[in-house]
């Protein structure tokens, strides 16, 4: 089984590890030639992973050409760069190929979600999967325990990439709601900005608590009206995920929020901010789509308020307090 993991940032870098130790030929891909130098000569991403010593059976190239013989190829890239991936490395295969989606988030201008991109946008494809759940790259490259879930259609490949990944500090699930579990991951970034947003300002685990919980009502209410199952949401891809990025330090989607949060304002995040930070976008395009089709988010449109219309955090968080009173679900 040969694999090229392509994107040599925190989550490629760290995937790419994961797929040394359980002894599967793979090589990294990056367009990033400092980054790859690093990893191939150094053994090291010292930009995400500073003092930290990968595998050094690591290999690492800016080379594209390598995924042509590729069985498995790892999409580790940020979602506005997925379809263009795929269609450079679809234009160079020589078979069909299992593709292994991790971004979070959908795409920019379609709204569509990361498996029915890579569908679209590729030809020689056997099936997706996604590899998502509650993951920072941070503690993975460490070996630290984690739990993700492949996610597919196709249950065969599934399998195959669950174990592929498994090992004794990695522990790959299954999933076949692809709806849910991709609408789920994806959703929970953008609630992470907003737990970053009230920690910033000074609230504290109540708070917190209250975000996760009603954040979650809302993932549960737009991926069911998208097609998701209810359940989907009570696992890895769900809570599991959303629990992570809401309370980690290591979130990029928290740490945006707290800056935020501290500033009163987003203006500080948009004329500095140079990370991935995939719940920015996709609290707009959530925001659109529920208010295109009835979807009722009240957290989603506050966070999209005060990142795309300069509301002040405090007055969103009054809002969300002072809305008309409700039953709990
Ligand atoms: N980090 C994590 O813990 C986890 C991340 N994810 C998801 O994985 C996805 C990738 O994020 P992550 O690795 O964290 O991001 P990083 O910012 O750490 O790395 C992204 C990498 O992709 C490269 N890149 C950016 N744009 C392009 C492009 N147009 N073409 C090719 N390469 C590009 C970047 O290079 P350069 O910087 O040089 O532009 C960088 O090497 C995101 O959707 C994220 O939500 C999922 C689970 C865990
Ligand atoms: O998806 C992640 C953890 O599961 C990574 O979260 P951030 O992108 O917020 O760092």
């Amino acid at each position: 089984m040969k694999c090229v993991v392509i994107g040599s940032g925190s989550w490629g870098t760290a995937l790419a590890q994961v797929l040394c130790d359980n002894k599967v030929h793979v090589t990294l891909w990056g367009k990033n030639k400092n980054e790859v130098e690093d990893v191939e000569l150094h053994h090291q991403n010292s930009r995400f992973f500073p003092g930290v010593v990968l595998h050094p059976n690591l290999h690492a190239t800016t080379d594209l050409t390598i995924v042509k013989d590729a069985d498995v190829i790892v999409l580790s890239v940020p979602t506005i760069a997925v379809e263009e991936m795929c269609r450079k490395i679809d234009t160079l295969l020589e078979k069909s190929v299992i593709i292994v989606n991790t971004a979070k988030g959908f795409h920019p201008e379609t709204n569509e979600r990361m498996s029915e991109v890579i569908r679209h946008a590729m030809t020689h494809l056997s099936s997706v999967v996604s590899l998502i759940g509650p993951s920072h790259a941070e503690e993975v490259v460490l070996r630290m325990l984690t739990t993700i879930c492949a996610v597919s259609q196709n249950k065969e490949d599934a399998i195959c990439i669950q174990k592929l990944f498994s090992n004794d500090y990695l522990r790959v699930y299954r999933g076949h709601d692809e709806i849910g579990s991709e609408i789920g991951v994806a959703l929970k970034n953008a609630i992470a900005v907003a737990s970053g947003v009230l920690s910033g300002v000074g609230y504290g685990d109540n708070t917190k608590a209250a975000l996760i919980t009603r954040g979650l009502t809302e993932m549960i209410r737009y991926g069911v009206a998208m097609g998701g199952k209810q359940e989907t949401f009570m696992g890895l891809t769900g809570i599991g995920d959303l629990i992570v990025t809401c309370t980690s330090k290591h979130s990029r989607n928290f740490q945006a929020g707290y800056e935020i949060g501290i500033h009163n304002s987003a203006d500080y995040f948009w004329k500095n901010n140079k990370k991935t930070v995939e719940g920015v976008r996709t609290a707009k395009v959530v925001h659109e789509v529920a208010q295109k089709r009835g979807i009722e988010m009240p957290i989603i449109n506050e966070i999209y308020k005060v990142l795309y219309e300069g509301k002040k955090p405090k007055d969103s968080a009054q809002e969300l307090m002072l809305r008309d009173l409700k039953e709990e679900m």
